[in-house]
């Protein structure tokens, strides 16, 4: 008996969506609180696998079995071992842009927090002081230069919302984009150093991958502007915080942080962090997706990847899909649409010890013929060219090209 896929949400979900997977004909099982450690038991008959920042080890992708797809429910992959996954033909997808309005208004947020010093200014009054003259001290922002590191969609929306502000945008990316930057207004950086001499605030919006693994460290920061602030809504991994310390000492650098490493696993729990105790400090708990929403629409494009995938086979967005393919040569076989045909097709390229790298076969109406086009590791002999067209009973033509 076929039994209905199992999809497992291992984070908190909006629970709407939990009768949409359902509707799709899957099982759903959801564990809101499951922890990283928990995940290999919790995922060991799933065949969909949704989370948040919930980490996804290498042990849950090995426990799983069945496992099929991960959908990260959110924009940053940096959580899952996607190497793990694509070893054992895993999809691996994110919901990229659904979460960055979201995103956005937190950076702008914390912009005008330490500008205004507005939590500062909420802890006197807490404490029953009226301190106007302190608090009186701010620069504003309009005029000011903000400087985005990375412009894919937090990157823009953040550019669209500070040109509200009437401030002036300079950028650097690694994708560079020059229509799109001049559409925001955005001046292109050509180093990243340049963007940290030219800003009076840095925003960072770039993946934590291990290539951005501490980019912003005492080089950076020491290029900054005295006074200047920087902005870390992305993750934690790609600042250094002893160095962010030391410049906000020294260099009287403001720093705003939704981001920290380590983070603490789950909702709540102990934190200590050196930087959190420093009067130019403001920061937040993660939250930058946490708006209702971002998480609806998160949650609506984790259903239509599952629909995706339950009626197609496959996700059409994975991120772990080799983009430049291995293979040299493509073998072109039209068919008569029979049982055992591709078997015997298969079987040839076999004897000729010949990988084969992707393959598709469309049927022409009517069922009678099909075209197998098989892409190969490499350029096949003359021969088995020769071997498969006199199948005659089974093949009506054979094409080889390079590719
Ligand atoms: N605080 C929070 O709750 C959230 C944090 N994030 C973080 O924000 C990051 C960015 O998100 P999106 O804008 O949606 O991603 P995106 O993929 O749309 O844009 C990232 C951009 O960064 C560029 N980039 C990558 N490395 C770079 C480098 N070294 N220097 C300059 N540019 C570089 C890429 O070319 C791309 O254009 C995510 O990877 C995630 O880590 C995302 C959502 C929520
Ligand atoms: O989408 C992202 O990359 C985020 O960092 C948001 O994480 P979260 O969904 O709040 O656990």
């Amino acid at each position: 008996m076929i039994r209905a896929m199992r999809v497992v949400i291992a984070d908190k979900f909006p629970e709407n969506y939990l009768l949409e997977f359902r509707s799709l004909g899957l099982e759903v099982q959801y564990h809101p609180d499951a922890s990283a450690s928990e995940l290999p038991n919790v995922a060991r008959e799933a065949e969909i696998l949704v989370v948040r920042s919930t980490k996804v080890t290498r042990e849950t992708i090995e426990a799983a079995s069945r496992l099929q797809l991960v959908i990260r429910a959110g924009a940053g992959i940096d959580t899952i071992d996607v190497e793990a996954a694509s070893a054992r033909g895993i999809y691996v997808t994110n919901c990229p842009g659904k979460n960055s309005v979201a995103v956005a208004e937190l950076t702008v947020g914390l912009i005008l927090a330490l500008d205004r010093r507005i939590p500062q200014n909420t802890a006197e009054l807490r404490e029953g002081r009226w301190n106007k003259k302190e608090y009186s001290k701010a620069d504003g922002l309009k005029g000011k230069t903000l400087g985005l590191v990375g412009l894919g969609s937090i990157g823009q929306a953040v550019a669209r919302r500070a040109a509200a502000f009437e401030m002036n945008l300079v950028g650097y990316t690694r994708s560079p984009h020059p229509e799109l930057a001049q559409s925001l207004g955005i001046i292109p950086c050509s180093t990243l150093f340049e963007l940290a001499e030219r800003s009076d605030i840095v925003s960072v919006h770039i993946p934590g991958n291990s290539e951005n693994r501490g980019l912003f460290g005492e080089s950076f920061f020491s290029r900054m502007k005295h006074g200047a602030t920087f902005v870390n809504t992305s993750r934690g991994s790609l600042h250094d915080t002893a160095a962010l310390e030391k410049a906000m000492r020294e260099r009287d650098l403001r720093v705003g942080l939704d981001v920290y490493n380590p983070e603490p696993e789950g909702g709540a729990g102990p934190f200590d962090h050196p930087l959190c105790k420093l009067p130019g400090f403001v920061g937040t708990h993660h939250i930058g997706a946490s708006t209702e929403q971002a998480q609806n629409a998160i949650a609506a494009e984790a259903v239509r990847i599952c629909r995706e995938f339950v009626q197609l086979g496959q996700p059409l967005s994975a991120v772990n899909i080799e983009r430049a393919s291995p293979a040299k040569a493509q073998l072109i076989v039209r068919h008569y649409d029979r049982v055992g045909v591709l078997a015997s097709v298969l079987a040839i390229v076999r004897k000729y010890g010949l990988n084969v790298e992707e393959m598709t076969n469309t049927i022409f109406a009517g069922a009678k013929a099909a075209v197998a086009t098989i892409r190969l590791a490499s350029l096949p002999p003359d021969a088995m060219s020769e071997e498969l067209t006199n199948l005659k009973e089974q093949i009506i033509q054979v094409t080889v090209k390079p590719c």
